[in-house]
């Protein structure tokens, strides 16, 4: 469960009377649900993704994310969520495919470094990254870097997925094995929260969402109930929302 309340935060070095990048942001998530977060550049997604996983300390409000009250459980935040960023180069750390999938594996001849091993190399065939086990993360294609970087955040198996902007840049095979994964993780009941510009590759699969514009909440709650406000906020509707004000599936 999520409970956010009156969250407000600003970027340190912000110019003064420059409002602050999130405020009087309020609102709670399910267990096991997926909250689709969206707004227009800089209108706080990311910011809001990293408070969500402990990165940064609100100002002002509390966060509460599965019993960890906040701000002061930011470190136990960290160890509990998952966050992949936009730009899978400033997340791998490992030299090679196999090295960023064992970045925090125990040493390899220990009982939990062979598990751990295993583990790694059925997330490499799953997310098709088995044949790169040994490539240099530099020579991925800019889709297989967004993988491995999912790939290695399910590893570590958190209690919220947080996803900033994971479709942007996906082609489309790409973009539906997304969605895949998307809705096994929500099978498995894992609460997961994604950042996107375009509603139509994950609004079908959303229980919720939230609408920043320029750092405050403007709307929240079910896909239903807030499509016909979003485009007053620089969202589009799904096309199928706009003609018959219906949310059908993506494919
Ligand atoms: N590290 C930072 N230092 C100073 N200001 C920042 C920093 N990060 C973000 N900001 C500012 O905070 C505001 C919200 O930015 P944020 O990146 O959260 O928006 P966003 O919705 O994720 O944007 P985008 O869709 O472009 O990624 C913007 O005005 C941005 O300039």
């Amino acid at each position: 469960m999520i409970v956010a309340k009156g969250l407000r935060y600003t970027h340190p070095g912000t110019p003064a009377g420059t409002p602050p990048a999130l405020d009087g942001v309020e609102f709670s998530v399910p267990p096991g649900a997926l909250l689709c977060l969206c707004g227009v550049n800089g209108s706080g997604k990311s910011t809001l993704l990293q408070l969500l996983a402990g990165l940064l300390r609100a100002e002002g409000g509390t966060l509460d994310v599965a019993g960890h009250h906040c701000p002061g459980a930011e470190a136990a935040l960290r160890r509990h969520a998952a966050l992949v960023l936009q730009d899978a180069d400033m997340q791998m750390l490992g030299a090679t495919v196999a090295e960023d999938l064992l970045l925090t594996a125990p040493p390899a001849h220990t009982p939990q470094g062979a598990a751990a091993l295993a583990a790694a190399r059925e997330a490499a065939g799953r997310f098709g990254l088995a044949a790169h086990w040994d490539s240099p993360v530099h020579t991925l294609s800019y889709g297989q870097k967004r993988k491995l970087c999912l790939a290695a955040a399910l590893l570590a198996a958190p209690g919220l997925l947080l996803l900033d902007e994971p479709f942007s840049g996906l082609d489309h095979p790409a973009a539906l094995e997304l969605r895949d994964i998307l809705a096994r993780n929500r099978a498995a009941g894992l609460t997961q929260v994604v950042s996107v510009h375009e509603l139509e590759p994950v609004v079908d699969m959303a229980d919720l969402m939230l609408v920043l514009d320029g750092g405050r909440q403007v709307l929240f709650g079910p896909p239903a109930a807030v499509l016909d406000r979003v485009r007053a906020h620089g969202i589009r509707p799904p096309c199928s929302w706009t003609a018959r004000r219906e949310i059908v599936p993506y494919e």
